[in-house]
């Protein structure tokens, strides 16, 4: 494991805070933030992040295991990169957060938390990502990498923040070069760290859902191994890298209704043990708080993320229906 890595999940601070790699400059900027500047001028910044969810190991493998590329030399950089490690509290004890979910603080939203790791750590990340792309190139992407809590009938997938413009087709094309096999396109904003970097600095941002969360050691990272490539020639050789796909062959989706966990009468109607993207027929009843009650609108929703254990307010699932590829 390289050594950024190691020291943030021990909870150190290193000794040295800045050096040089093989053909860029490296600063330590905070606890679990690194920022690695090509020697040579480029076009383009990239926020590279993982553990955001402390349960959520696999991501923060592979980024190591880039890291480690990086540093031996077999990758020339081409990106202004912010590597960030989102919760390393909630990564050193392997739970999905300490107290509150760290994914709906941004954009601010932390100001209506109770002071705690992660209201702390959502200000601190948004101060670095604005430091970060105040003062740099001008092409901005942003890829925060996590694991999901169930199976998928789509193993990997992406999830992109509401934007008001159409996504650029490279932007597409890389995430299905990296393995994803349905993208899921969100229609309002929302406190995750993507939506953060997509409303605020016009990042091209995905959450790139890359399988099932583990822990430490019991990740295959092999099944790992497609995003890992991709994610090397990104850095490497930039955008321009991925092959023009002329058929492209993710599934794709909207968010056609959240199902909210009103409050504690709340009852989801989803079994505990069905996988991300199960279809559900129109009428069928997803959901019900007292006479509020949620049904399937559409011929077909499929559902990802349900979850009865969030708090009070948060977001308890999503139903999804099925778009054309833009
Ligand atoms: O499997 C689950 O229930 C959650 C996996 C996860 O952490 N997903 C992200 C998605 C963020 C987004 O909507 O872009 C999250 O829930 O924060
Ligand atoms: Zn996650």
């Amino acid at each position: 494991m390289d050594e950024f890595v190691q020291t943030t999940l021990a909870g150190l601070v290193p000794a040295q805070k800045k050096g040089e790699g093989p053909g860029f400059r490296w600063q330590w900027l905070e606890q679990g933030v690194i920022r690695l500047t090509p020697h040579s001028k480029v076009t383009r910044s990239l926020v590279l992040s993982a553990g955001i969810h402390g349960n959520e190991t696999a991501p923060v493998e592979i980024l190591s295991q880039v890291l480690d590329a990086l540093w031996r030399g077999e990758i020339v950089l081409c990106w202004d990169v912010l590597v960030v490690l989102g919760n390393p509290l909630a990564l050193q004890t392997g739970k999905r957060y300490q107290a509150c979910d760290l994914n709906r603080m941004f954009g601010g939203r932390w100001e209506a938390f109770e002071p705690g790791t992660e209201r702390a750590r959502a200000e601190l990340l948004e101060q670095a990502v604005g430091g970060f792309f105040a003062n740099s190139p001008p092409v901005r992407w942003h890829l925060d990498m996590h694991t999901a809590i169930r199976g998928s009938l789509h193993p990997r997938f992406g999830v992109l923040p509401a934007r008001n413009a159409a996504w650029p087709a490279a932007f597409l094309q890389w995430l299905e070069m990296a393995g994803l096999e349905a993208l899921v396109f969100h229609q309002t904003p929302g406190g995750t760290f993507t939506h953060f970097t997509a409303q605020y600095y016009d990042a091209l941002s995905c959450t790139m859902e890359l399988g099932k969360a583990m822990p430490f050691g019991q990740n295959n990272l092999n099944a790992f191994s497609a995003a890992r490539h991709a994610l090397e020639e990104l850095l490497g050789k930039g955008p321009e890298a991925v092959p023009v796909v002329q058929q492209p062959v993710a599934r794709c989706y909207k968010v056609s209704q959240q199902l909210t966990r009103t409050g504690e009468a709340f009852i989801l109607h989803i079994p505990d043990d069905t996988v991300n993207f199960t279809p559900f027929s129109k009428g069928e009843l997803l959901a019900e708080d007292g006479d509020n009650k949620q049904v399937v609108q559409q011929e077909t929703e499929y559902v990802l993320f349900p979850n009865r254990l969030v708090a009070p307010g948060l977001r308890a699932g999503l139903m999804l229906a099925e778009i054309p590829h833009p």
